[in-house]
């Protein structure tokens, strides 16, 4: 922790390219010593460009920066909102490096994702680590770099819960059938191993698919439905590795097969509609549901909501003023971590450079 104030808010998110010859270096990025086959990253290029080469994430997220500056003024919060990427411009190394010539001494960073897990918060943690790094190299100065700590997961925040429920009974009022819709929730699938160390060690892994699937309870208790699925998508990698299934489009297929005609998708494991989201779902998964003669109807995700962005405020209240913590879940909880450090020791081991265990 750091011994000065709260001085700055740093978003911190994936990044998307913003031009057709943005697409390839971009993916680059996000593959960089990871298993991922060519053939793959043939086929993810051809998703951006039917968006025309550019993606709606950094659209969304200076939205989202927006809306957070004029709610932390509303609740009397006198700090600057910096944005920056892992994977694209605005890259975090440039902006923490800006946020040091600018002065501020102790940020707070809100991550783009809900949840734990390697993807979904640790390398948001490495992310701090090399920004910093980059800065203090470029500076000559540790003392003038900031001090960063990300923000905890929020997915079983209320405010997260009453913005995804919000989405869900909004897409239900779009289908004739809606209140007899099938509602199946998604998020990102990753490698069964990556969900095995997924969280401290002693907690016994599986941290993001267990909050992953809290989150869809909350939700579904919210809008007062007992019966749902939550399945996964956007699997990537050798198929003979596994990742987390069901995947969206076989239990859509699934569905239909027992009769279902409409359906309600919730990308629950997201905060925008991005191309995940956009193409994924909206695009191939609506076409194929069409072909099924099942009605699909996509609930919104939560970062539209002012609700998602009254929660950030909430966050920053809990580590500005020791604001106590609101969750309506009961699943475990972790995220917070200064300058890189984990969540706790060992927290979401990478499955490929976990140590042989001999
Ligand atoms: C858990 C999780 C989240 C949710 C948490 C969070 O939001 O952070 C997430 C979000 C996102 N994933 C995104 C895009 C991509 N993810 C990829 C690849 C991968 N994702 C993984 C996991 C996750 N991903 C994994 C285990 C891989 C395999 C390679 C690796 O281990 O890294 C690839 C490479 C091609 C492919 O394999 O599909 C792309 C292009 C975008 C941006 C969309 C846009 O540009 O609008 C966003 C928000
Ligand atoms: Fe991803």
């Amino acid at each position: 922790m750091s011994t000065n104030p709260v001085d700055a808010v740093l978003v911190l998110s994936f990044g998307g390219p913003e031009a057709p010859d943005e697409v390839r270096p971009f993916l680059e990025n996000v593959v960089r010593g990871r298993n991922v086959p060519p053939e793959r990253l043939d086929e993810v290029e051809e998703h951006y460009h039917h968006f025309g080469g550019m993606s709606p994430i950094n659209g969304l997220n200076r939205e989202m920066i927006a809306a957070l500056r004029r709610e932390l003024d509303a609740a009397g919060y006198d700090l600057p909102v910096y944005f920056g990427n892992r994977n694209w411009h605005p890259f975090a190394e440039d902006t923490v490096t800006e946020m040091a010539q600018d002065g501020v001494r102790n940020a707070l960073v809100f991550a783009t994702s809900a949840y734990g897990g390697y993807s979904a918060c640790r390398q948001y943690h490495e992310d701090i680590a090399r920004a910093r790094a980059a800065a203090i190299e470029r500076l000559g100065d540790e003392a003038l770099v900031p001090d960063l700590t990300k923000l905890r997961h929020f997915y079983d925040h209320p405010l997260f819960v009453a913005s995804v429920a919000d989405g869900v009974r909004a897409a239900r009022e779009t289908l004739d059938e809606g209140h007899d819709a099938r509602l199946v929730f998604t998020a990102h699938s990753i490698p069964v191993s990556a969900d095995e160390t997924a969280g401290p060690p002693e907690e016994g892994g599986h941290r993001y698919s267990r909050q992953v699937g809290e989150a869809a309870r909350l939700v579904a208790g919210e809008v007062g439905v007992g019966d749902y699925d939550q399945v996964w998508q956007s699997r990537s990698g050798p198929p003979q590795i596994p990742w987390l299934d069901p995947q969206i489009e076989d239990h859509v297929e699934a569905l239909a097969g027992k009769g279902v005609t409409d359906v309600v998708v919730s990308p629950v494991g997201f905060v925008s509609d991005h191309v995940e989201v956009a193409f994924d779902l909206d695009t191939e998964l609506a076409e194929q549901a069409g072909e099924l003669g099942v009605r699909m109807a996509r609930a919104a995700s939560a970062g539209s909501d002012p609700r998602f962005i009254r929660m950030i405020v909430e966050l920053i209240a809990e580590q500005v003023s020791g604001a106590e913590p609101r969750a309506c879940g009961t699943g475990p909880r972790g995220g917070v971590g200064c300058n890189g450090t984990l969540c706790a020791p060992g927290c979401c081991e990478p499955p490929a450079r976990r140590r042989p265990s001999t």
